[in-house]
């Protein structure tokens, strides 16, 4: 379960994340939609220990790991599939799922992650394990950063944009993974533009203007009345300026 209280961070000396409050049980998926310089990235990364928040906390299963390194917080269960997947052009598949396979130190709830596995979930990755990173289409590397995050055996998953730019056959892919990775008890936090995305996955929407909570609605509401989060998102500040 991943827990943020009061969580505020910013750059420079400028707060853009404003004291924001959410909670991801275990098994379930969280979205936070909001339009572009919303804040969402930057709550991703302050979770992720990528950016030190200048106020409030973040729980991981009920231990403290605010502000502490990015490597503490993986460890601690937190995997982090960036926005722009962020693989290595020259790696191959092979040698990226090899880097990354970090079995747990303590033993988890749940199956450890290998690279057997992640290839059980993302066939179309043992096609490829000879191929580079930057040769893969953007699918591929998207299910490839996945891959990643995965073979940390992660109880959070912070996926920031994991639709971006890919065509709808792959969204449908990836809703369909989220909610494969949620039911096999991963909390998992989604952050996306897309209210079509959080309200086909998600238990929880909280919709972000300009840093701050300004809504927070019902996921199966959500998707039997889809103009419900649309409007919340209209109704956002971002979207006039
Ligand atoms: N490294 C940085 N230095 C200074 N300001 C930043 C930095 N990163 C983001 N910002 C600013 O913080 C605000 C929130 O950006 P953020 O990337 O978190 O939004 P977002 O909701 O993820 O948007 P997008 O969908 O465009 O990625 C924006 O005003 C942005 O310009």
């Amino acid at each position: 379960m991943l827990r943020v209280s009061g969580l505020t961070a910013g750059y420079h000396g400028g707060t853009v994340l404003h004291a924001l409050d959410l909670t991801v049980p275990a098994g379930t998926v969280h979205a936070v939609v909001g339009h572009n310089g919303a804040g969402k990235t930057t709550l991703v990364h302050a979770i992720a220990g990528l950016l030190r928040p200048t106020a409030g906390g973040v729980f991981v299963d009920g231990q403290q790991v605010t502000g502490r390194p990015t490597h503490h917080i993986a460890r601690a269960g937190v995997g982090l599939v960036p926005q722009g997947r962020r693989v290595f052009a020259h790696l191959t598949v092979a040698e990226h799922l090899r880097l990354a396979h970090r079995p747990p130190r303590r033993p988890r709830s749940g199956t450890a992650w290998t690279p057997d596995r992640v290839l059980e979930l993302l066939p179309r990755l043992g096609e490829r394990l000879g191929h580079r990173g930057g040769d893969l289409s953007g699918g591929e590397q998207q299910m490839l950063a996945l891959a990643r995050a995965l073979l940390g055996t992660p109880r959070v998953l912070l996926l920031d944009e994991p639709t971006e730019g890919l065509a709808p056959v792959l969204v449908g892919q990836i809703r369909k993974l989220i909610v494969a990775l949620a039911d096999d008890g991963i909390a998992v936090l989604l952050v996306s533009p897309s209210p079509g995305l959080a309200a086909a996955c998600a238990r929880t929407i909280t919709v972000l203007t300009s840093g701050r909570v300004t809504d927070r609605l019902d996921g199966a509401a959500a998707r039997a009345n889809p103009a419900q989060l649309h409007e919340a998102l209209a109704l956002a500040p971002a979207a006039k300026a």
